[in-house]
């Protein structure tokens, strides 16, 4: 699904990736780990098209997509729910939730308005409440519907709960749980490593721009001290 591999990346002059590489398999859950401003969005943003690699690979099921346009990555069946939310603050939630989506890959069963609100009921409540009063957790559950009604055959989520009460994060958990169940292929970037733990199959951790750690959740537990290193705050 997902192959990056040996990715360098630069902001300028300023390199910020020497080695990143990680792989997504189709219905697979992985989560890429690790203290702030280690490249984990950066990584995200060499994927979505966002900025060229310096070098290495990043490979979308057989494409080639390194260098490629955002356009043409999400063309692709990439969705994106970028940190920050960065919902359309002026549309309503139902323009929001229509104004990009697409079933490019022809599912049979996509997602439609309905499902989305199905799944988050409190988007069906302000669906004509413009997007920019709704609250951080509405927001947040307004980027991931958005997301999703681009049926995209991957979805990454980046810092999808940061800043969010604990009740809202255990909704937009439960609702990653249930697209897992569903054999959304979903790439994860967050910190709350005991929910990682249980809801994704494998992990990835990058440190200073290179992927240092990779393994299941059980080596995870395993190598707990040395985690805690690279994630610890
Ligand atoms: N637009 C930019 N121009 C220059 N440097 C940048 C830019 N964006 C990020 N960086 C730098 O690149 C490094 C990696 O940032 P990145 O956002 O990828 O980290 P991160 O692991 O996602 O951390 P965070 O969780 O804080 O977002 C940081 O040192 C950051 O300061």
């Amino acid at each position: 699904m997902l192959d990056v591999s040996n990715l360098q990346a630069a902001y300028g002059a300023s390199q910020v990736l020497y080695d990143v590489s990680l792989r997504v398999g189709e219905g697979e859950v992985v989560t890429l780990l690790g203290r702030n401003g280690m490249g984990k969005t950066t990584t995200v943003r060499s994927v979505m098209g966002l900025m060229t690699p310096l070098s290495g690979e990043i490979m979308l099921g057989a494409r080639p997509v390194a260098g490629a346009t955002p356009e043409a990555v999400a063309r692709l069946g990439v969705g994106l729910v970028p940190e920050g939310r960065q919902v359309f603050p002026t549309l309503s939630v139902r323009e929001n939730l229509v104004a990009t989506a697409a079933n490019r890959l022809k599912r049979p069963d996509p997602w439609t308005l309905e499902r989305v609100y199905a799944l988050f009921p409190r988007l069906r409540e302000r669906a004509a409440q413009v997007a920019g009063t709704l609250s951080g957790g509405e927001q947040q559950m307004l980027a991931v519907g958005r997301a999703l009604m681009t049926n995209p055959r991957l979805l990454i989520l980046d810092e999808a709960t940061e800043g969010l009460a604990p009740v809202i994060r255990a909704e937009i958990w439960a609702c990653i749980r249930a697209l897992k169940a569903e054999g959304q292929s979903i790439l994860l970037i967050d910190k709350n490593l005991a929910v990682l733990k249980r809801l994704a199959t494998r992990h990835y951790i990058i440190e200073k721009g290179r992927t240092v750690w990779q393994g299941s959740s059980a080596e995870l537990e395993r190598d707990a001290a040395e985690v805690q290193r690279y994630v610890g705050l």
